[in-house]
Formats: structure tokens, sequence, C-alpha cells
């Protein structure tokens, strides 16, 4: 249902996404997870028609969104990353005339306002005046207006940006009750939201696609690799650690947690357990060993991962 195929875009001489390319297939829902800057909204802003690809192309329903704009725009309900709204109009007159804009005959706007109002659970504040309504219902509000029309196609930038712990669940729940009939693309800079929402992961890091899979695949590839966290009694040189250490098979890197010489992530091979070789090189060279625990990758850790894998093999190619 998308389709986006070398899609790059640069601004002035700067590239902001380079070679993009992914599928979403009809009622599937997508999360598009990068950090800030990673190219997210310029990708979405060419999905939704709003401006041209330097290179590539993106389709929407096989329609080329460059060229059948028109056709595309019909077919997608985009919330933006800051939603526009008229904070002095009712939720309905604001629904109603969102409809009015979109196209809908005037006989059948109030049927589809009241049935999107019903889906993005706006009935108690359908007749409050927008301005006054907290961020959670002002967000399901521009989500009721990207509804309108029915849209195969929804597209949703941060939605959940801003809201309360209480707001995000009710708003990704309501995402969630959408794919099936609509398919769903939305992006995201956080990792838990998308693995919540989300059947599969696209992600981007510095304009260019890292990794596309589900949630848990995802995390289970990069559970490769494992990590053991020791706390010291005496601080350690990196360099000391890794000649130590060099005798123990498995060890692929070793690195200080947030800079302090007597706190060390290793990282291993998931295959391997080197505990007791480590410990036992630690206390026999006189470090003390005050703690030793091996750690799963969270999802956070397993994107830095991915983002810094990403960023080691630019720089090597750069080198
Ligand atoms: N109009 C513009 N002119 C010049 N550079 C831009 C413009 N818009 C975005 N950029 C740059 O392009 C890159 C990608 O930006 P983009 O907004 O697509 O990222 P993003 O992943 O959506 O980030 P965020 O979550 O912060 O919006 C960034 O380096 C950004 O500074």
């Amino acid at each position: 249902m998308i389709d986006v195929r070398g899609l790059t875009k640069y601004y002035g001489a700067i590239p902001a996404i380079q070679d993009v390319s992914f599928q979403v297939e009809k009622g599937e829902i997508v999360g598009f997870l990068g950090p800030n800057g990673a190219g997210k909204s310029t990708t979405i802003k060419i999905l939704t028609c709003y401006m041209p690809p330097s290179a590539g192309v993106a389709r929407i329903d096989g329609l080329d969104c460059f060229e059948h704009s028109l056709e595309v725009r019909k077919r997608i309900g985009y919330l933006p990353e800051t939603v526009p709204l008229y904070t002095e109009m009712t939720v309905r007159r604001f629904l109603q005339f969102s409809a009015s804009s979109k196209g809908i005959p005037a006989r059948h706007i109030k049927k589809e306002v009241d049935r999107v109002v019903d889906v993005c659970g706006l009935k108690p504040v359908a007749h409050r005046i927008i301005g006054n309504l907290s961020k959670g219902y002002r967000q399901r509000v521009g989500l009721a207006q990207a509804l309108i029309g029915n849209p195969p196609v929804i597209i949703l930038d941060e939605p959940t940006i801003g809201l309360d712990p209480a707001q995000i669940v009710e708003m990704r729940n309501l995402i969630k009750s959408l794919a099936g009939e609509h398919t769903v693309f939305l992006s995201s800079h956080i990792l838990p939201e998308v693995a919540q929402t989300c059947q599969r992961v696209v992600i981007i890091n510095k304009g260019r696609i890292v990794a596309t899979d589900t949630p848990e695949q995802l995390t289970q590839k990069l559970q490769t690799t494992k990590q053991v966290k020791v706390s010291l009694d005496r601080p350690a040189e990196l360099a000391d650690l890794q000649r130590l250490f060099s005798e123990i098979d498995g060890i692929t890197r070793i690195v200080s947690e947030d800079g302090n010489p007597a706190r060390w992530i290793i990282e291993t091979d998931q295959s391997r357990e080197v505990r007791p070789a480590v410990a036992r090189v630690l206390v026999e060279n006189g470090y003390g060993l005050l703690e030793l625990k091996s750690v799963d990758l969270s999802l956070e850790e397993v994107f830095m991962q991915l983002v810094t894998e990403e960023k080691d093999l630019q720089e090597a190619s750069v080198a």
C-alpha cells in the first residue's frame, strides 16, 4: 500500500534522506523510528505530497505521490507533528469544516462527523471549544480530522508527543484499533512507543534506513550480543583491561560505563559464558570485584546499538 524506493531529498547541498526504501502492506501498522533529525518528517512530507523527492519514488496504492498528488491525498489521512487546529471552534464545528474542505458532500457530513467522533471517543467533548481541551483530546481531534472520508492510509507524525502517560496509552489503543481496516504508518523517536503499537518497525538514522523488522525479531537478532557489567574496587585503564581480557574467548568489546574507570561494560558473544573467567582475571590482577552481572539489551539499547553500528560502519568507510 505504501511503496518507497530509493528516496533521496536534499535541502540545498545537505542530504536529509538518502536511498530510503521500504514497503507497508495493506492493513499493516508500521512504525518509523529514528532519533531527532533522522529524516522521518522529510520522508513523511514526501509521502503526503507536501514536497517532491530529489530522487527515488514514493507510491501510495500504486500512485506516484508527486505525479498523482491529488489522487494520493484522497487516499491519505495525515496527522502532522504539530496539529493544525482552529482552537476557537468547537470540536464538531471543526470536524464539519474539515469534512467540507475534504470534499465530503454536504448531505453526508453529519454522518461522517458522527462516525469519527465515535471512533476517536470525542462524544463527551464534541460541543466544547478546542482551545479549552487537554492535549490528549486535541490530539484525538487531530486524528478524527485525519480519519474523515475514511482514507485507506493513515500517516501519523509523532502522534503521542507531548501527551501524559495515560493519554499515551489511550492514543496507542486508538491507533492500534485502526489497523486492519486502515494501513497505518507512524513516526516516533521512542522505541517502546513503536514496539508496543506496531507490527513492524523501519529504523532510520542520519537519513538512511538501518533496519526493518518486527520489534521481537529486532531484539532477538541483536541479542547475539550480551553484556556483562562489572564494578571494580580500583579504577582500571581500558588498555590494561583489553590486554588482560585478550586471553578470554568471546569478548567483543569493552567500554567504560558513563566514563567511570571503576565501572565497565564487557560485550560478549551470546553463546559464550565469560563471567567466571572475567571474575578470575580481575581478582587475580588486584582490581577487587564489587559487582558482576549479566544484562540483556533492552529495546532502547538495541536501538542505540543499531544506530552506533551504522555510525561505526560510516566512519570505517570514510577512513
Ligand atoms: N527545510 C529544511 N531546510 C534545511 N534542512 C532541513 C529542513 N528540514 C529538515 N532539515 C534537515 O534535514 C534533516 C532531517 O530532518 P527531519 O525533520 O526530516 O528529521 P526528523 O527525523 O523528522 O526529526 P524530528 O523528529 O526532529 O522532526 C535534519 O538534519 C534537518 O536539520
